[in-house]
């Protein structure tokens, strides 16, 4: 996949199928249009953000992004995409509809725009699914609009998922993503303190993603060597008296863990965070986490947790 910074850097393309939006997550609504896009036969074109619009605008309900910043464009490639776009905010934001329309239609010939139903784009999100059908003929292009993805009652939408993380439902965040919610962080060495009840934890950096909520989790970690099963913890650590908040995670097999950067497939809390009186306390509550941990991850293998994403390549 080839991957430029301005829509006027791509080569003129003939017919291409393109989408556009943040598609933080790559959920199964973003799915649904990707589908559409790989049964066209034109070049592939997605056009995307650096980082979820979100972010930038400040938005309150944005808590961060929900796949690490080089992972989306790694599943964009995946999905078969040739070329992909990668505007910064900064850039787009400021941009008529119609400017960004007419940018498209220079470099493209006839392409077939493909969106959902509640896109939006252009200065203020003034740009609709509306005004695209409205100027299909004026400047040049076709639209496919494609309708939403639902889960009974859930709405699919990174909005959602991040939310549900947030929460530390990690079962709805799977449904509506169609995988596993993933954390990817640098290693840094921690007090120790693991090590000595027999519980060695490998420490992950705190980045831009979104943290899953205070509590132990059933997971997966991914080391150099591979994922392996693990039960991870974010929280404060108020019985050793910790000040910041730290995400840890316990590979189940003890083997001793390499590598810079891991990631951790949260796939289920299995319990709230405490304040034990002592680090006896705490071992004997990890020794039954464990148990808990194997349990549930019987049900839940890596392939059946990533859905045909677990390659290491993606996420580290
Ligand atoms: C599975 C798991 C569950 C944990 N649960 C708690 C907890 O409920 N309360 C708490 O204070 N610390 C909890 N901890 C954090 C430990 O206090 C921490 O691993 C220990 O202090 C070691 O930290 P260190 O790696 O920086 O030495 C948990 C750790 C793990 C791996
Ligand atoms: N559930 C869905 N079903 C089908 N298409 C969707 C769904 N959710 C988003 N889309 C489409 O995906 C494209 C990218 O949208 P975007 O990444 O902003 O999605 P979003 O999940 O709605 O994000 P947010 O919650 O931040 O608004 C748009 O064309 C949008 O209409």
């Amino acid at each position: 996949m080839k991957i430029v910074s301005h829509i006027d850097e791509l080569p003129v393309l003939t017919n291409p199928a393109v989408t556009i939006g943040n598609f933080d997550g790559v959920h199964l609504g973003h799915q649904r249009i990707f589908r559409e896009v790989m049964r066209r036969r034109g070049p592939k074109v997605v056009i995307s953000f650096d980082r979820p619009t979100g972010f930038w605008l400040g938005k309150p309900d944005y808590r961060g992004e929900i796949l690490p910043l080089e992972t989306k464009w790694r599943i964009f490639e995946r999905f078969g995409f040739e070329y992909a776009v990668r505007l910064s905010f900064q850039e787009i934001h400021s941009l008529l509809a119609l400017e960004f329309v007419l940018q498209l239609v220079h470099r493209m010939k006839d392409p077939l725009v493909i969106v959902g139903e509640d896109f939006h784009f252009g200065r203020d999100r003034t740009g609709n699914i509306h005004l695209l059908r409205e100027w299909q003929n004026r400047y040049g292009y076709r639209l496919k609009v494609v309708s939403f993805v639902k889960k009974a009652k859930d709405v699919v939408s990174s909005t959602a998922i991040r939310h549900a993380v947030a929460a530390g439902d990690m079962e709805l965040a799977a449904k509506l993503l169609g995988r596993a919610y993933v954390y990817q962080g640098k290693v840094f060495e921690g007090d120790k303190i693991g090590q000595k009840i027999g519980f060695p934890t490998i420490n992950i950096a705190v980045g831009t993603q979104v943290i899953p909520k205070e509590g132990v989790y059933a997971s997966w970690t991914l080391t150099e060597d591979g994922w392996h099963p693990s039960m991870s913890y974010v929280g404060y650590r108020p019985t050793v008296h910790g000040k910041d908040l730290r995400m840890e995670s316990h590979v189940l097999s003890g083997i001793p863990v390499v590598g810079k950067t891991v990631a951790c497939a949260f796939v289920k809390k299995i319990r709230d965070e405490k304040t034990f009186h002592n680090l006896e306390e705490l071992k004997k509550m990890l020794y039954n986490d464990r148990v808990k941990v194997l349990w549930t991850l019987r049900f839940y293998s890596i392939k059946k947790t990533l859905k045909g994403l677990e390659d290491r390549s993606l996420w580290l």
